[in-house]
């Protein structure tokens, strides 16, 4: 095993509409939700080795290494393998944490997809996301790396191409956790089942967000923000908020009129995760 050095993208994701249909009896909620990649992301640096010693820096501040998404994935994938598989994890996290980007689940699909190949594991795409699932529901669609159409809890994913827009996501001041979000009260569930066809036809929307809205006065401030220049919306569970456009000019446009205090990203839609370029890249390496 060669202990070099290789360089790994974990993109973020937008949920460009998503809808909750009703809750199992495990709690868990089935969904309707159209995910596609964003050219902003984390990057992971790997380097293999027979250690059997995980490390992961910089550490994250207020999260545990062994709460680390990333550590769960190189233990999980440890498991396949009866070698002391080690590595040493550098994670530049540009990505806010609990925003709704999928930040988290990003690093853990591309840990999972890297170290495969890096430890020589050869798992397949299905298992690299059956494994993913267990670690976060968000995490078989960046594993498998194509923009996509997710039904069940998020992972019975069908593969999508739409349009590659030009996006503004702003980071407001706050924190929505997923799971006190799913629990609320007054959070829409309901929302009935409808084919692909039609959800594309349909107006993209976000049952998150009144809730989050409400719950978030600093979110419902952004949207209102946004809502003035372009179609905008919540991303997952919040607390992003996003506007498409379709031209980059257009985007630089309303970004040149962004309050200086505001945190905002400009992004282009991928279809194809950069993580898969990587991947590509690495192959032909060896
Ligand atoms: C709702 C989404 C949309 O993309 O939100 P974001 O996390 O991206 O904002 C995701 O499916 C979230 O996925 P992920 O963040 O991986 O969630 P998990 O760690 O699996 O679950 C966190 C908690 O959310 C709740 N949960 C999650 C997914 C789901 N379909 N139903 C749920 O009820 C459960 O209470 C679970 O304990
Ligand atoms: N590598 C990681 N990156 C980000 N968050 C992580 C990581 N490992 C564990 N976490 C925990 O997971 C939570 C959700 O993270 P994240 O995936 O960024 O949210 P979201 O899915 O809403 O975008 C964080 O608040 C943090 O406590």
């Amino acid at each position: 095993m060669q202990h070099k050095i290789s360089h790994w993208s974990a993109p973020a994701k937008l949920n460009l509409f998503l809808y909750i249909n009703g809750r199992r009896s495990d709690g868990y909620h089935e969904l309707q939700t159209l995910f596609q990649f964003v050219d902003i992301g984390d990057e992971l640096a790997i380097s293999p080795n027979l250690s059997d010693r995980i490390t992961i820096t910089p550490a994250i501040p207020g999260v545990a290494l062994t709460d680390n998404i990333i550590y769960k994935a190189t233990m999980a994938l440890k498991a396949h393998s009866p070698l002391p598989l080690g590595a040493d994890i550098t994670l530049t996290k540009n990505l806010p944490m609990g925003g709704g980007l999928g930040g988290g689940s990003s690093d853990a699909a591309t840990t999972l997809v890297a170290l495969n190949h890096l430890w020589q594991l050869n798992l397949d795409e299905e298992q690299l996301a059956a494994i993913g699932l267990k670690l976060g529901a968000d995490v078989p669609v960046f594993v498998r790396g194509h923009a996509a159409f997710a039904e069940g809890i998020g992972e019975q994913l069908t593969s999508i191409e739409v349009d590659e827009n030009y996006y503004l996501i702003v980071v407001p001041d706050s924190q929505v956790n997923t799971a006190t979000l799913f629990s609320d009260p007054e959070l829409t569930r309901n929302t009935p089942k409808r084919p692909l066809n039609q959800l594309l036809q349909d107006e993209w929307q976000n049952d998150f967000e009144t809730t989050v809205k409400k719950r978030h006065p600093e979110v419902a401030k952004a949207l209102e923000w946004l809502l003035k220049y372009a179609p905008s919306r919540l991303t997952g569970s919040g607390c992003c908020v996003f506007s498409e456009f379709k031209t980059k000019s257009d985007a630089l446009a309303v970004l040149a009129k962004a309050p200086k205090h505001m945190q905002i990203y400009l992004a282009k839609g991928l279809n194809k995760s950069p993580l898969l370029y990587d991947l590509a890249r690495e192959h032909c390496m060896t």
